[in-house]
């Protein structure tokens, strides 16, 4: 580290004790962020586990990088501090005026908000190396432009993103925890197997307070211009009552695709009936805490343990594990420009630690997530259209099979189990963050733990037809 850099990184230290005055605001703003995991519950303990001024003392603006222990879940923030009254065009990013300690007086705001602070970023990644406890590191081969205008990522998200001059986005993590988060390891793996079915990670940037292991802190990665989002495409699809069916059955090779690689690229295993079992109680004891959570649920928890007990018996050949995606869903899927399907945020499901969602796991997990995602997007849709979702999953798992030769449908004991979890999962995110949205899962969940009804409706899609949505057969929850 150069002497500068050492100077600074001291005076970070030195700052870090500083941190106190910036709590109150932090406190107030932090539960409001729709990336904050302990929305709901009172903030007990915070404390930085790590401060960085990322420009020198003195900048205006200036630049704090902090990662904060709040009640044992490590977040990363990126503070632009400048003397007030901030710049209008700054105002929705303010946290908060810092009253006492080495910031008195200034205004305290989202960094990622600020076009300077992020031109910065893009620069810092351009150069690998380290700052303070920062470590800056990219693709030698893959050229990263200059100069390019950042703009943040509107919609809320699980992490923030910036996307610059419609070129690259930087995806800056949230809840980060040690190890290398998956959103960079598998769409490297798969860049490596020659896998263009996922934009490959230019640079990336880490830290290891304290000498641990490294937390990956953020990924840049080429921006598809002019893709659709999945889910967007498909409401607009259902909205004119039009056929999803030939995207579903892309979408489903591409997936097979892409698991295909993971498997060449990364280790497998066959869990054996033991471990079958030990999955199936790791379903159960989901579903039991989310039937604690949320009270809908409670009614039909016997009937869902139904799958998972299924599961657990039905095993004597073993059951295939590989790196999946691990929260697949419409909305990680992208149709680029050319028309072929792309998926991104490989990040797995946010609640889950992430030493779990690096273990390998049967692919049915991700290809549970697509199908959830037709139900979900057919009961977004007035009126509620299960042919749609019915003629999309089958498509889906027909693209599946096409490409890996192995139809999901031919293990239902196996399908349902995934998609009963699946739906269980939702339940808890609805109730958590939309409440509005809990009646989807919660149709799904009445029909999943009915066992004398059929788990999945999947008539084979008619080629060349477009199935028109059906009456509902029962008025929306
Ligand atoms: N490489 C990309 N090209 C184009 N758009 C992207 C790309 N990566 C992400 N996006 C857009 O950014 C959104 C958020 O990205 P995502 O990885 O899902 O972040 P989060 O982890 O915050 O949910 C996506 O829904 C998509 O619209
Ligand atoms: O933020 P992430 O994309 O990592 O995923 C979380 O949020 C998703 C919602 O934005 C949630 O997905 C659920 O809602 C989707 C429609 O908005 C639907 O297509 C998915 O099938 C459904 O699971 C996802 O579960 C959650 O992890």
């Amino acid at each position: 580290m150069s002497e500068a850099a050492s100077a600074r990184s001291r005076l970070a230290a030195d700052r870090a004790a500083g941190i106190g005055p910036l709590e109150p605001m932090l406190r107030e703003w932090l539960p409001a962020q729709r990336w904050f995991a302990g929305k709901g519950r009172e903030i007990g303990r915070l404390r930085a586990v790590s401060a960085a001024e990322l420009l020198p003392p003195g900048s205006v603006p200036g630049l704090l990088h902090l990662l904060l222990d709040v009640d044992g879940d490590c977040y990363q923030l990126l503070l632009g501090i400048r003397p007030t009254p901030l710049p209008p065009a700054l105002a929705p990013a303010l946290i908060g005026h810092a009253r006492s300690g080495p910031y008195t007086g200034s205004a305290v705001y989202e960094a990622l908000g600020d076009p300077r602070l992020a031109a910065m970023l893009l620069e810092r990644l351009r150069s690998p190396g380290t700052l303070g406890p920062l470590r800056f590191d990219r693709d030698p081969d893959a050229p990263i432009e200059a100069g390019l205008t950042p703009r943040p990522l509107s919609g809320e998200q699980t992490n923030s993103s910036l996307i610059y001059g419609d070129s690259y986005i930087l995806k800056v993590f949230r809840r980060v925890g040690p190890g290398i988060n998956p959103d960079l390891e598998l769409p490297r793996a798969l860049a490596a197997a020659g896998c263009a079915r996922v934009p490959a990670p230019v640079a990336w940037y880490e830290a290891a307070p304290g000498g641990g292991e490294p937390l990956t802190l953020g990924v840049l990665q080429p921006y598809l211009r002019g893709s659709d989002d999945g889910w967007q495409l498909a409401l607009r699809r259902l909205g004119s009552g039009a056929d999803f069916t030939a995207e579903a059955h892309a979408l489903g090779r591409a997936t097979a695709e892409v698991h295909s690689a993971l498997a060449d690229a990364l280790p497998t295993l066959a869990l054996g009936p033991e471990q079958t079992a030990r999955l199936a109680a790791g379903m159960t004891a989901r579903l039991a805490a989310t039937a604690r959570e949320v009270p809908a649920l409670r009614p039909y928890e016997a009937g869902l343990r139904g799958a998972f007990d299924a599961l657990a018996a039905s095993r004597g050949a073993g059951v295939p594990a590989q790196r999946i995606h691990g929260d697949l869903h419409l909305g990680q899927t992208l149709r680029t420009a050319d028309g072929s399907w792309a998926l991104i945020d490989f990040e797995g499901e946010p609640a889950r630690p992430l030493a779990d969602r690096r273990r390998p796991e049967p692919a049915v997990r991700d290809i549970a997530g697509i199908l959830r995602s037709f139900d979900y997007a057919a009961r977004s849709h007035r009126p509620f259209a299960p042919a749609w979702a019915d003629a999309c999953r089958a498509a889906f798992c027909e693209g599946y099979a096409r490409t890996t030769g192995r139809d999901p449908r031919e293990d239902p004991v196996l399908l349902r189990a995934y998609e009963t979890d699946k739906a269980v999962y939702e339940a808890r995110y609805e109730s958590r963050h939309r409440p509005d949205w809990l009646h989807v899962p919660m149709a799904a969940i009445r029909r999943l733990s009915a066992p004398e009804r059929p788990a999945h409706r999947m008539p084979p899609p008619v080629p060349g037809t477009t199935p028109h949505p059906k009456p509902p057969r029962r008025p929306l929850a």
